[in-house]
């Protein structure tokens, strides 16, 4: 059979396994002219038809790969940037807030946002193109399902009055968005030069990263951050990472370990814990468990507000401590049953993650877990590695019916963008199983299981490692 029929195929496959689940969970697949709301990605919920909407998105894309004239497949990813930058316009002059259902003139909104009507109209044009927005009559646009998400949920009148402060109080995905085609987008400009230069090209330093070039001095986001310029950018990027935290699923924290198999006064250490939002949920569910969260002086300063509102009583009581340390220091808890690094690989290089996992593996005892949580990224080919009889429990993933590539291709394009994202920023990474495999292996860690979320996304999955009897040389 044609690779064209075999798509076809599976795409009839999953349209009927899709109306079927959706009809007996009485969910509705989305309409792409109507706004985004949650409830409208409820379908997701059933594994059945998150599965199918995944085949049926990764064959159209393996079908638009295989007939589409070469050049316009090579230009849409050579041109990611002209989108990129023709949506930066689109998001600053608050397009999306100001269309409405029915469709609005461009010169109308060019009145609103003070942008040259035709400019604009090529802007919105584009993007349309790609069903981001819609262009319902000549030069009269409204928002798709997509382009929603960007609403901030503020009048035009409010944002320009107050242009600082609109992203406050938002979901923060319009702020994650602008950051992304703000501080990422020029950071991008200069990842080749970063990779060009024998100074750079291997370095993990995040005062080395593409963004550091871009900006003209070696500094990290953070440093940036704190100049003048960059304030308004920090309290954004706060707000756009608040939007991915209200993405994850509350409870995350609870399904990536058996929790309930640690003795009572077991002591789990939340290394980098932030201000103890894991921690948090975790000791309000096992009051017999212990916890200490460890963080940079400043974020514990502001923990202990978090936990002298939302838990008093668990600090007052010694269940939960919250202390400053620096993970690249010698840990000073010696006896955890657990050490959690939730998000924590993913910020460092591999120089890096080897110094921070090393003081670990001191401070640990035989018995004691080491817990990643963090992405996996999947190969884009089948994973031999993954199975046989020493494999890891839980490593081999979930791959997608052939032919489509094993990842599902660009349907799962988030995790990619991520792991870009942070090689631009940080000059770190995210990291395929057998990467981590290798950093762990160098620090003495021995992995003894992954345990991936349910339906398999490559987001946030959890790693166990035990201290192994040996060190090999770093
Ligand atoms: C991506 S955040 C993850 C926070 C938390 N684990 C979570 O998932 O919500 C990374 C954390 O690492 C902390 N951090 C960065 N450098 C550190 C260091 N040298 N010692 C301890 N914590 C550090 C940051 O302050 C921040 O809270």
């Amino acid at each position: 059979m044609s690779a064209i029929r075999q798509l076809l195929e599976l795409i009839t496959q999953s349209v009927e396994a899709l109306e079927d689940a959706c009809q007996s969970s009485r969910t509705a697949i989305p309409d792409l002219q109507k706004p985004f709301a949650p409830s409208s990605e409820d379908f997701r919920q059933i594994p059945a038809a998150a599965e199918a909407a995944a085949i049926i998105s990764a064959a159209a894309l393996q079908l638009d790969a295989i007939l589409a004239h070469p050049s316009v497949s090579l230009y849409r990813i050579v041109g990611g940037h002209f989108k990129s930058a023709a949506l930066r316009i689109c998001l600053e002059s608050n397009v999306t807030e100001i269309l409405i259902l029915k469709g609005i003139h461009v010169k109308e909104i060019a009145a609103k946002n003070g942008q040259d009507p035709q400019k604009l109209a090529r802007c919105i044009r584009y993007l349309a193109t790609h069903h981001f927005y819609r262009e319902i009559k000549p030069n009269v646009f409204a928002n798709t399902r997509i382009s929603s998400m960007l609403n901030t949920g503020k009048s035009i009148q409010d944002i320009l009055a107050n242009p600082e402060e609109k992203h406050e109080k938002t979901l923060g995905v319009a702020a994650l968005a602008a950051h992304h085609l703000d501080e990422a987008f020029k950071a991008s400009a200069y990842a080749w030069e970063t990779l060009a230069d024998p100074a750079t090209v291997r370095s993990g330093d995040p005062e080395a990263s593409p963004f550091a070039r871009a900006m003209g001095r070696p500094e990290t986001l953070w440093k940036y951050y704190e100049r003048p310029e960059g304030g308004l950018k920090h309290r954004r990027f706060n707000i756009g990472m608040q939007g991915i935290e209200a993405l994850q699923p509350p409870d995350a924290i609870l399904q990536v370990y058996q929790w309930n198999s640690l003795a009572p006064n077991s002591i789990i250490v939340d290394v980098g814990g932030g201000v103890g939002t894991s921690c948090l949920t975790l000791a309000a569910k096992y009051p017999m468990l212990k916890f200490v969260v460890q963080d940079r002086d400043q974020v514990i300063v502001k923990a202990k507000e978090l936990w002298n509102t939302k838990m008093p009583t668990a600090t007052a009581s010694g269940q939960v401590k919250l202390e400053s340390h620096d993970f690249f220091k010698p840990q000073p808890q010696t006896t955890a049953s657990v050490f959690l690094l939730k998000q924590i690989m993913h910020d460092w290089s591999d120089e890096y993650c080897v110094k921070i996992l090393t003081q670990l593996w001191e401070a640990a005892t035989p018995t004691t877990t080491l817990l990643l949580m963090d992405s996996i990224i999947p190969l884009a080919c089948h994973d031999p590695n993954a199975e046989g009889p020493n494999a890891i429990p839980g490593a081999c993933t979930k791959e997608a019916p052939t032919p489509l590539l094993a990842n599902y291709g660009g349907a799962n394009d988030m995790v990619y963008n991520a792991d870009f994202d942070m090689f631009l920023l940080f000059n770190s990474q995210e990291r395929t199983l057998t990467q981590f495999v290798d950093l762990l292996t160098r620090t003495g860690w021995k992995i003894t299981a992954v345990n991936r979320q349910p339906g398999d996304s490559s987001f946030l999955q959890s790693i166990e490692a035990k201290k192994d009897q040996v060190k090999s040389v770093i």
